[in-house]
């Protein structure tokens, strides 16, 4: 039944329904970034954080020091009653504050490079373990928020940009407050236009922070598009395709497009940024030479010092210079902060599959999964992959599961590892709805090989003892999986056996010509590698196998079958394949078709009923016989 037909009738079973997707990833503000990169630096390198705290309060003091010291000592030169000891102090004090004012931006930028490189770090390891908890496929296929995760990461990496400019930005306000409390001594009004000319700089450099993260936010999907053509270009498995397409020159124009798109934006962007801060360059030059000429005839008709004129023209040109600094690190914090947020949504995003505060534990199967009309669509602009599905896996048998191309199988198979719950009806192990336990613990339970299986830029190794990472070193458990999946003899005949990388990638450029290096796999045997990393946890109560031997030579197919039947054998799996003769044996015999169970029994009791099972396999049978026959014939006629 329809979930919405379902909704209006009262009295029928509705399981749950949830909303269709991950939820969305929260709106975060500038607040929540600054307390996380707070948060992150504290706990990145607490004593190196205030090391270089102290030594950014010293550095900011430094300039306001050095301006008064050189005051005190210009004004005590023509002055008779200080005598030539003070004297000597007062050049011994500028001395030392102008070693400090050389010294200490070293030191700074060290600490702030060790600290920026830590932050990255931890920033990088939060990011990750966030990604670790989305225990569904959703969220990394919404483009939204793989926009989002590029940019966290990116804002990861700039971690040393934005604790070095945050210490910057601390360390110019303490110099800007400093010499405005200079200027004030020797011109209140001075330091008010100051402070009223700093105005508009503050406000254009806020909006051209927002203006960029809005660009690169605008950008992000041009830019992915650019790295997937680059990939393409340099891949080594892409080429071959792309030569005997000939569609280099095609994706080289798109990847070049996409650039000079996103050039141009830049480039617009960078222009703005030019022309706004030419302008308040040229207002604040203005308002100092201004305040300058006034100082000068202030000294000439005795109402200041020259000592007042020298600290005057430090102080405003270093208010301005001061100015100029902090509005745009705090636009460079502020632009960085507003990136952050990008990190700061993913660390923070609820769980994308609802799990109870108190998970049911998984138990091991005793009495068998069940689909219980279940209907799923990928999202509400997808159309419904499945309409009403009931199913059941009992307990220490086999279930096969056939169907045409994009009938579901294999959206069956994500429902069951709990990669997506469903939007109507449940899936339940043993009784158990799978929206009650850990994902997770469910996934420990099972194995299996997708149709789309991985191959590791590994060794031989592990490639195979990934499938149960308690394995890994234990090479005999890894040779008893592969022997399982008939590619032990491959993997111990390579050039260093099990510690072959199974890569194209050269570790490094200087043995990239030594033949053991890393060796290339055939997709048949790739294949079976990732049969012998499900069968390395076949111990787990459910084996899946997602067209396990499309691959396969016949010979090979075969050899892989009866080895898996005899695996099979008292132990529950479910296997999909559209080579009917491997399914053929199981207990049960599944169709799907139009997003329901069309038929299902036995292969006899199927063949019996005369459907689409019958229909296809006598099609298929017929296909080997006519080939058999015409073999023969060949070698008939030949003779
Ligand atoms: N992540 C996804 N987002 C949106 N639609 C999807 C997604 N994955 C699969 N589909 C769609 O769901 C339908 C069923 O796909 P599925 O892979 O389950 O079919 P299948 O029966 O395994 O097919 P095949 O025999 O070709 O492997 C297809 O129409 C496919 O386009």
């Amino acid at each position: 039944m329809q979930p919405e037909a379902a909704e209006e009738l009262s009295g029928l079973p509705r399981a749950t329904t949830q909303d269709e997707g991950a939820p969305a990833l929260p709106r975060t503000g500038l607040g929540a970034s600054l307390a996380e990169i707070v948060r992150i630096s504290a706990q990145a390198a607490p004593g190196m954080m205030t090391v270089h705290a102290f030594v950014v309060v010293v550095q900011g003091l430094a300039p306001v020091a050095s301006a008064w010291a050189m005051k005190l000592l210009v004004d005590g030169i023509p002055d008779p009653a200080v005598a030539p000891a003070a004297l000597a102090w007062r050049v011994g004090l500028f001395g030392a504050l102008a070693v400090a004012t050389a010294g200490l931006p070293h030191l700074s930028q060290y600490l702030g490079d060790c600290l920026g490189r830590a932050f990255a770090v931890r920033a990088a390891a939060d990011l990750f373990s966030a990604t670790l908890r989305f225990a569904g496929l959703a969220r990394f296929e919404d483009p939204g928020v793989l926009d989002r995760l590029r940019l966290g990461q990116q804002a990861a990496d700039a971690g040393q940009t934005l604790v070095t400019g945050g210490f910057m930005a601390v360390q110019s306000m303490i110099s800007l407050i400093g010499f405005a409390a200079a200027l004030w001594v020797v011109s209140p009004v001075m330091t008010l236009v100051a402070a009223v000319a700093a105005v508009p700089g503050l406000v254009v450099q806020v909006r051209l922070s927002r203006r960029r993260n809005a660009m690169m936010m605008h950008m992000s999907p041009h830019e992915r598009r650019q790295i997937f053509y680059g990939g393409l270009l340099a891949d080594g498995q892409a080429a071959k395709e792309i030569r005997l397409f000939g569609i280099g020159g095609w994706l080289r124009d798109r990847l070049l497009g996409e650039l000079t798109l996103v050039n141009e934006e830049r480039r617009r962007m960078d222009g703005r940024e030019l022309r706004a801060e030419g302008l308040l360059g040229a207002l604040g030059a203005v308002v100092s030479a201004g305040g300058l000429a006034w100082a000068t005839f202030a000294a000439r008709a005795g109402a200041l010092s020259v000592g007042d004129v020298s600290m005057f023209a430090v102080a405003v040109a270093s208010t301005f210079g001061g100015a100029a600094t902090l509005i745009s690190t705090a636009s460079r914090v502020y632009s960085g902060l507003l990136m952050f947020g990008h990190h700061v949504a993913i660390v923070r995003a609820a769980p994308d599959l609802p799990v109870p505060a108190v998970p049911t534990p998984v138990r091991p199967l005793a009495g068998g999964l069940e689909l219980h009309d279940v209907w799923f669509r990928y999202s509400p602009d997808h159309p419904w992959i499945l309409r009403g599905v009931s199913l059941r896996i009992p307990h220490g048998a086999t279930v096969g599961v056939v169907g045409a191309n994009g009938a579901g199988k294999s959206t069956l198979v994500k429902l069951l590892l709990r990669f997506y719950d469903p939007q109507q009806g449940s899936i339940t192990w043993d009784g158990v709805d799978l929206r009650d336990m850990d994902p997770a613990a469910l996934r420990e339970r099972i194995s299996g090989v997708f149709q789309d299986h991985m191959t590791y830029d590994l060794t031989a190794r592990e490639n195979v003892g990934l499938g149960s990472l308690d394995a890994l070193q234990d090479l005999d458990r890894i040779r008893v999986a592969a022997r399982r999946a008939g590619i032990d003899d491959v993997l111990s005949a390579l050039p260093r056996g099990y510690e072959t990388q199974l890569s194209r990638m050269f570790t490094s450029e200087a043995d990239k010509e030594d033949p053991e290096t890393g060796v290339v796999l055939s997709g048949g045997q790739w294949q079976r590698t990732a049969l012998a990393r499900a069968f390395l946890r076949a111990d787990r109560d459910l084996m899946i196998l997602d067209e396990p031997s499309s691959g396969l030579d016949p010979e090979s197919e075969a050899d892989v079958h009866s080895r898996m039947r005899a695996h099979r054998a008292g132990r529950t799996s479910l296997l999909i394949s559209h080579r009917l003769n491997t399914v053929r044996d199981a207990d049960l015999i599944v169709v799907l078709r139009d997003g329901v169970v069309a038929e299902q029994g036995t292969h006899d009791q199927l063949m019996a009923a005369g459907g689409t099972y019958a229909h296809l396999f006598r099609l298929q049978s017929a296909g080997y016989t006519d080939a058999a026959g015409g073999a023969a014939l060949t070698v008939e006629g030949s003779r």
